[in-house]
C-alpha cells in the first residue's frame, strides 16, 4: 500500500530549499526574546502565537512593498553578533527538523549594521550560527548541510562591496550572491559591476525577478547581468500562451529559459501575499512544472508567509495532486540547481535524496 501524502509523511521525506531569507524566518518566540535583549519596543505584540499571526496577517498585502515592510521588526533584533548567531542556528534546526537536507540560506549583511557590526563580523557569526545549526541537527540524527548567499539590496548602492564579500567567504560555505528588495523602479542592470566582478571571479548569483515585475526584469536579470537562476521567475508565464485546445506556445525569453534548463525558485505562499499570484491552483507552477521547466519549490519566508517547506508541498499536492515522484523530482531539480560543486550536488542527489524517495516509489 501506498504511503499517504499528507503534512507528516511530507516532513520525513528528503528536501531541497534554495530561496529562504534569514531575517524572514525567526521564530516568532524569538523575536520576542531578542526585542527585550535589545531594548526594540517597536513589537505589535508580546505573545508568540499573537506576533506569529500578525506576521503573516501583516505581508499578507497584496504588494510586494508592504510585504517587505514587516522586515523592519526581525531586522531591528538581529543588530548583534550573538542575535545573529541565534538566528542562524535555529534557522538550521527548524529546517532539519521539517526534513530539509540541503539549505541556501540568503540575508543582506548591510542591514545588520545600525550598531557598528562591521561586514566581516556579521558574515562570521552568521556562517558560525549555520554551523552551531548543523551540529545541533547532527546530534538529533538529521543530517542538513547550509550554504549562505549574500543579498544586497535594490534600494542601496552596496552591490559591489557585498559581492567583494562574498567572494572573499566563498571558502567559509558563502556559495553565491543575490540581489533583493523591491523590484519596480530598481531593475537589475543598476548593479551591473557587481555581477560582472562576480562573473570574472567563477562566483554564482542568481537574482530576484519577475516577481512584482515582469518579462523585462526576467530578461534584463538572465541577458544584462547574467544570473544563473530566478528568484521567483512566475511572471515568465506572460511568455507562455495557452490555446483553448491545449496547445503550449512559448515566447523567445521563455524558450530560452526551458532550454538552457535555468532554475527558477518559486515560492507559491510568499506570491499569493505578494500579489504575484491569486491562489495556489492557479499559481504558474503548476503549468512551468507540467512544461517540464527546471522548477524548484521554496519558503521565502518562513515567518512572513506562515509556511515550512512541507506546508508548500502540501499545498501543492492539494492543489495539483503531486506525489511521491514529483517531490523526488523537485528535490533533484533544486539539487541540480545548487550553487555547490557538482560532485557534491551529486552525492547528496544519490546518497540522500534517492534513497530517501525509494521505498515510496516502489
Ligand atoms: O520575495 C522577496 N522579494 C524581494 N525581496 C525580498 C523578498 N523576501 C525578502 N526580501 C528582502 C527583505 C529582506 O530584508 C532582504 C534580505 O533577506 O530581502
Ligand atoms: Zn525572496
Amino acid at each position: 500500500m501506498s504511503t499517504p501524502v499528507n503534512l507528516d509523511t511530507i516532513r520525513l521525506v528528503p528536501k531541497v530549499l534554495l530561496h529562504d531569507h534569514l531575517d524572514g524566518g525567526l521564530r516568532p518566540q524569538t523575536v520576542i526574546d531578542l526585542a527585550r535583549a535589545a531594548g526594540y519596543a517597536g513589537l505589535p505584540h508580546e505573545d508568540a502565537d499573537e506576533l506569529g499571526r500578525w506576521f503573516a496577517a501583516a505581508a499578507d498585502s497584496g504588494s510586494l512593498e508592504r510585504y517587505l515592510e514587516t522586515f523592519s521588526h526581525t531586522v531591528a533584533v538581529m543588530q548583534t553578533a550573538e542575535a545573529l548567531a541565534r538566528v542562524a542556528a535555529e534557522c538550521v534546526e527548524d529546517l532539519a527538523a521539517d526534513g530539509v537536507v540541503y539549505a541556501e540560506i540568503r540575508y543582506a549583511p548591510e542591514l545588520f549594521q545600525e550598531q557598528g557590526l562591521t561586514l566581516d563580523r556579521i558574515v562570521a557569526a552568521v556562517q558560525d550560527g549555520f554551523r552551531d545549526g548543523e551540529r545541533r541537527a547532527a546530534a538529533e540524527g538529521k543530517r542538513i548541510r547550509i550554504g549562505t548567499l549574500l543579498c544586497a539590496m535594490r534600494q542601496n548602492a552596496r552591490s559591489a562591496e557585498i559581492a567583494n564579500l562574498a567572494v572573499r567567504y566563498r571558502d567559509s560555505e558563502v556559495v553565491g550572491f543575490d540581489i533583493a528588495g523591491p523590484e519596480a523602479g530598481f531593475p537589475p542592470t543598476r548593479n551591473l559591476d557587481a555581477f560582472e566582478y562576480l562573473r570574472q571571479q567563477n562566483a554564482h548569483f542568481t537574482i530576484h525577478a519577475g516577481e512584482a515585475f515582469g518579462l523585462p526584469s526576467i530578461w534584463e536579470a538572465i541577458q544584462h547581468c547574467g544570473a544563473e537562476r530566478l528568484g521567483h521567475g512566475v511572471r515568465i508565464v506572460d511568455d507562455i500562451k495557452v490555446d483553448e485546445d491545449g496547445s503550449v506556445h512559448l515566447g523567445r525569453l521563455a524558450s530560452y529559459i526551458r532550454d538552457r534548463r535555468i532554475p527558477l525558485e518559486m515560492c507559491p505562499s510568499s506570491n499569493l501575499q505578494t500579489g504575484a499570484a491569486k491562489s495556489i491552483a492557479e499559481h504558474p507552477i503548476g503549468l512551468l512544472a507540467k512544461l517540464r521547466f527546471r522548477v524548484t519549490v521554496n519558503t521565502d519566508n518562513r515567518l512572513m508567509s506562515h509556511c515550512s517547506m512541507s506546508s508548500e508541498f502540501a499545498a501543492l499536492h492539494e492543489a495539483f495532486g503531486y506525489g511521491w515522484a514529483d517531490m523526488q523530482w523537485f528535490a533533484v531539480n533544486a539539487m541540480k540547481s545548487a550553487f555547490i560543486g557538482f560532485d557534491e550536488r551529486l552525492e547528496i542527489i544519490d546518497d540522500v535524496i534517492k534513497p530517501g524517495y525509494a521505498a515510496l516509489l516502489e
